[in-house]
């Protein structure tokens, strides 16, 4: 069964595609990895940029905070009268916006002036640790997130109160809101920034004081606060989270802003996919362009491979010269098989002549006889005369094997000369000739081998000597089985010619 063989210009295709494709597909899944790299550290640079602008902000805006209390404690310091401490308070609360609410506990711990109306405060004893630290402390402090007594969780900021004398009275509290509605909730909560990136603040002792959503973050590491140690601001991976932080200086507060690593993937993803029509587009144009490139290459190949199937040399020969060959090897090959095919045929040709001639005479042989057979025209009547030397194996005795071939030489000259143009003359073997006569009928053909005869007897050698021969007549159609009928039938003559005495020629009796 034969074996299939794949075409070149399959090969140059699924080659140069198959490259292509591998390379696109190495080079996407590169920029692939190369980028995400790229793009985490661009979102690690950004949240810590915005953690920085958030606790900068936030810091300010504790120290404005801080200001105000300082200035009401003062006043406080100063004249101590109620309706101007809560007028200062209200105006703190309401118009600069720094605060919820504001209060003045004394240093027996109780609420003198407090601009929030709920739980009626006023007068009220409060022994709350914030309260009894600011008391025991006596200096400015910001609160870890507590519960208030009114139930809202709030930070609070405090300043301590002293008289002119430089007594402590007590401390003026200002708090915050971190779940409702604050001024520290708007600058920390309004961020514009990525919708998959979130904000956490915590406070010193990692307690949660903002957190725009249910934050991940928080469940994978504890004691962020710690990273205030380290330094002021910076990045890191965690877990599945790209985190950026900076430290509030004046509370100790630390900004996180996190955004899942997914985020990297998914913007190239994104990318990827818009950038797929054009890569595709592109790829499919150069596969067009190979395969055209490819048919361009494997033609002249292709058409050399088909012409030369079950194409003999000289049909081959002709067709050669119509590959038309654009390439240096295209070219090359088909002349070097031209070539090649040329001098094969030229060679067959010579060989078959050789063949079919018998080397010492020059005439035919049996094989070139038989093969001339083919080309003769077919006439009625034809002779077939089969001649032999006489008593040749003496002359090669007698005079030697070189004075025997000038004889046959001599012999077959006379042969040829004697017979018409159109006469198959041929050297059988030894020293047996065939002449076969086309369009002579037998009488010619006796006339003819004894004018031969005559012409053979004056032909001389060595010593004066002369060579007869004996002949075998006969007449017939020319095909292949008649002509061996008669060669049997010339063949019988020209024994009974030998047998009865020889330099004789019997004919056939018609
Ligand atoms: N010189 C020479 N001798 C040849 C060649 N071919 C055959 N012979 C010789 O021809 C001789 C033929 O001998 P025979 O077959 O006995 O025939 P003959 O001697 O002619 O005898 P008759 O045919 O019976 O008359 C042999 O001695 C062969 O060696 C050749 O090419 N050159």
């Amino acid at each position: 069964m034969p074996i299939m063989k794949v075409r070149l210009r399959t090969l140059i295709l699924f080659l140069s595609a198959g490259s292509m494709l591998l390379t696109t597909c190495l080079i996407i899944f590169c920029i692939f990895w190369y980028q995400r790299e790229e793009i985490r550290d661009y979102i690690a640079f950004s949240n810590e940029a915005y953690a920085k602008k958030i606790a900068s902000t936030t810091d300010q805006y504790l120290a404005s905070a801080q200001k105000q209390l300082e200035w009401s404690a003062d006043l406080i310091s100063n004249t101590f009268e109620k309706d101007d401490v809560k007028k200062q308070f209200l105006h703190i609360s309401g118009q600069s916006d720094y605060f919820n609410s504001v209060f003045y506990i004394n240093k027996e711990s109780q609420v003198e002036v407090t601009t929030n109306q709920a739980g009626n405060m006023e007068g009220r004893y409060i022994n709350t640790l914030n309260v009894k630290n600011n008391i025991i402390n006596k200096i400015p402090l910001i609160s870890s997130p507590f519960v208030s007594v009114v139930g809202n969780l709030v930070v609070m900021i405090s300043q301590p109160v002293f008289s002119s004398q430089g007594n402590y009275q007590g401390f003026i509290g200002g708090t915050i809101y971190l779940t409702t509605d604050s001024i520290l909730s708007r600058i920390i909560g309004q961020h514009f920034y990525g919708a998959n990136t979130k904000v956490t603040i915590l406070d010193s002792s990692d307690s949660v004081i903002f957190n725009d959503y249910d934050s991940h973050v928080l469940s994978i590491r504890k004691n962020f606060s710690s990273l205030c140690d380290s330094g002021v601001s910076g990045s890191m991976d965690l877990s599945s989270f790209t985190i950026g932080f900076a430290c509030v200086d004046r509370s100790k507060w630390i900004v996180l802003i996190s955004t899942p690593k997914q985020t990297a993937t998914n913007m190239l993803y994104a990318s990827v996919k818009k950038s797929l029509p054009l890569i595709f587009f592109i790829l499919f144009t150069m596969i067009f362009v190979v395969f055209f490139i490819s048919v361009k290459i494997s033609q002249p190949l292709e058409k050399l491979a088909k012409i030369t199937e079950g194409a003999d040399g000289k049909s081959l020969l002709k067709k050669l010269p119509r590959v038309r060959t654009w390439f240096y090897e295209a070219n090359q090959l088909t002349s070097a098989v031209y070539y090649r095919l040329m001098d094969m045929n030229q060679r067959a040709e010579k060989f078959r002549e050789e063949s079919a001639t018998d080397p010492l005479t020059g005439i035919l042989n049996r094989r070139g006889f038989f093969r001339a057979l083919v080309n003769q025209s077919k006439s009625k009547t034809n002779s077939l005369i089969l001649m032999d030397l006489d008593h040749f194996k003496k002359i090669n005795d007698s005079y030697g094997h070189e004075t025997g071939d000038r004889v046959l030489m001599n012999f077959s000259s006379l042969i040829k000369n004697s017979f018409k143009k159109n006469a198959l003359i041929a050297r059988f073997g030894g020293e047996e000739f065939v002449a076969l006569l086309p369009g002579t009928d037998i009488n010619a053909a006796c006339a003819m081998a004894m004018k031969l005869q005559g012409e053979m007897y004056k032909l001389k050698f060595s010593d004066n000597e002369n060579v007869t021969f004996s002949a075998g007549i006969v007449n017939l159609k020319i095909s292949e089985d008649d002509v061996m009928q008669a060669l049997v039938e010339a063949d019988r003559l020209l024994y009974e010619a030998k047998e009865s005495g020889r330099n004789k020629i019997l004919r056939q009796e018609c």
